[in-house]
């Protein structure tokens, strides 16, 4: 939620950069753990939604694990803090280095997404005469009902291992010297916010923990992933997600035995709300047809609008309380016509050197950026400083 006094502090401030509401995200932290807690779920950090310096030392001083999905973000969460035994590594394609890193810093489980990596890691760690704990990430074909892109557990997606081949991985399991099977892991997609798609899951994983425990393989480990979606809409009504409803699902449908521990890894949830993009109005043009709003920011500070045309709402902060006048085409600097972050926004009248938000920023922003056309780096502003 934005405030004069806040809006004063980035006059003469160089744009675009990240604004990091620091406060937002401890209390954030603060309402999953005491959810989670309850239930004593264990909940590890997505670092690719953001892996921001900042941010990741605020997560990992608020007791969270981390979840990996390269040796980049494996090498960033240990130099970062978080202890080893509570990193996860996941992904389809991790290289030997990777494994040969992860197994160097003895992370606490890779979630493995093939029988040929299953493979590959046990001869790693055979090499180093090393036991790597395992999860097995099944592919639970479950609906996310979100958008195609970031959808992750159906059949026709890359991601995990499917149920028909599991036979396969539980002799491969048995048969590896130097693995230990620690449990099962899964995830369906992102920005969920649909209760009823963690229910179904939950019927799933009851279903594989029967199967690996029917042969003789204890489960003790139910990694359920992440996926919790965030109100993009309404960011200052909504700024901390659901977190009691969330867990309350798993705790409600997931069968948990003594020996188990449940894990989740939460991204988007934590991090999106507390973190706007903000940029200048570098010019005003008025076309028959359409009135255009150019920022300094673009697609390479933040992606999501041109790849998957999400929407984050748009806030003019130089006028604010002021009456929506006009709708306006927001667009950023960038060669590219989807370089367009709303079309027809309605704003008070906007004038060029205006502050431009763009809210809940904080997942999937930073992160994806790039340096096409040669941008500079991204810059940041952090509410402590
Ligand atoms: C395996 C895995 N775990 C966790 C996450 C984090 O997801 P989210 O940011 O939706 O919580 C993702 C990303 O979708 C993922 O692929
Ligand atoms: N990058 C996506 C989420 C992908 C999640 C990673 N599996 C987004 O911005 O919404």
């Amino acid at each position: 939620m934005f405030n004069q006094d806040i809006v004063n502090n980035f006059q003469n401030k160089e744009t675009p950069f990240y604004y990091y509401d620091l406060e937002l995200l401890k209390r954030t932290l603060k309402a999953c753990a005491d959810a989670a807690d309850k239930y004593r779920f264990h909940v590890h950090f997505a670092l690719k939604a953001n892996f921001n310096s900042r941010v990741l030392q605020t997560v990992k001083d608020a007791g969270l694990g981390a979840d990996c999905v390269s040796g980049g973000e494996v090498k960033k969460a240990i130099e970062s803090g978080f202890n080893a035994q509570q990193v996860v590594f996941a992904g389809v394609g991790k290289s030997d280095r990777e494994i040969n890193y992860a197994l160097d810093q003895d992370i606490f489980a890779f979630n493995v997404e093939s029988i040929q990596e299953l493979e590959v890691i046990n001869e790693l760690a055979r090499a180093k005469n090393k036991i790597a704990r395992v999860a097995i990430r099944i592919n639970p074909n479950v609906d996310a009902h979100t958008h195609h892109y970031i959808t992750t557990g159906l059949d026709e997606n890359k991601f995990g291992i499917n149920s028909w081949d599991l036979q396969s991985v539980a002799d491969a399991l048995k048969q590896s010297t130097n693995l230990s099977f620690l449990g099962i892991h899964f995830h369906v997609g992102s920005q969920i916010l649909d209760m009823n798609v963690f229910k179904s899951l939950c019927v799933k994983v009851n279903e594989m923990q029967a199967w690996f425990e029917e042969r003789g393989m204890p489960v003790k480990v139910l990694n359920v992933g992440g996926g919790l979606g965030v109100d993009y809409h309404q960011p200052d009504t909504n700024p901390i997600a659901d977190f009691e409803a969330y867990f309350k699902i798993f705790a409600d449908f997931l069968t948990v035995k003594p020996h188990q521990e449940v894990h989740f890894e939460l991204g988007r949830a934590l991090v999106a709300q507390c973190s706007s993009l903000i940029s200048r109005v570098l010019y005003m043009k008025h076309g028959i047809k359409k009135n255009f709003a150019v920022l300094d920011a673009g697609m390479t500070e933040l992606m999501r609008p041109a790849l998957y045309q999400a929407y984050h709402k748009i806030e003019n902060i130089s006028k604010l309380g002021q009456p929506e006048t006009m709708a306006y085409d927001v667009v950023g600097p960038i060669c590219e016509s989807s370089d367009c972050f709303g079309k027809d926004v309605n704003l008070p009248t906007t004038q060029r050197g205006d502050l431009i938000a763009l809210r809940t920023a904080g997942a999937y922003g930073e992160v994806m950026a790039s340096a096409y056309n040669l941008r500079p780096d991204i810059k940041h502003v952090y509410s402590e400083d």
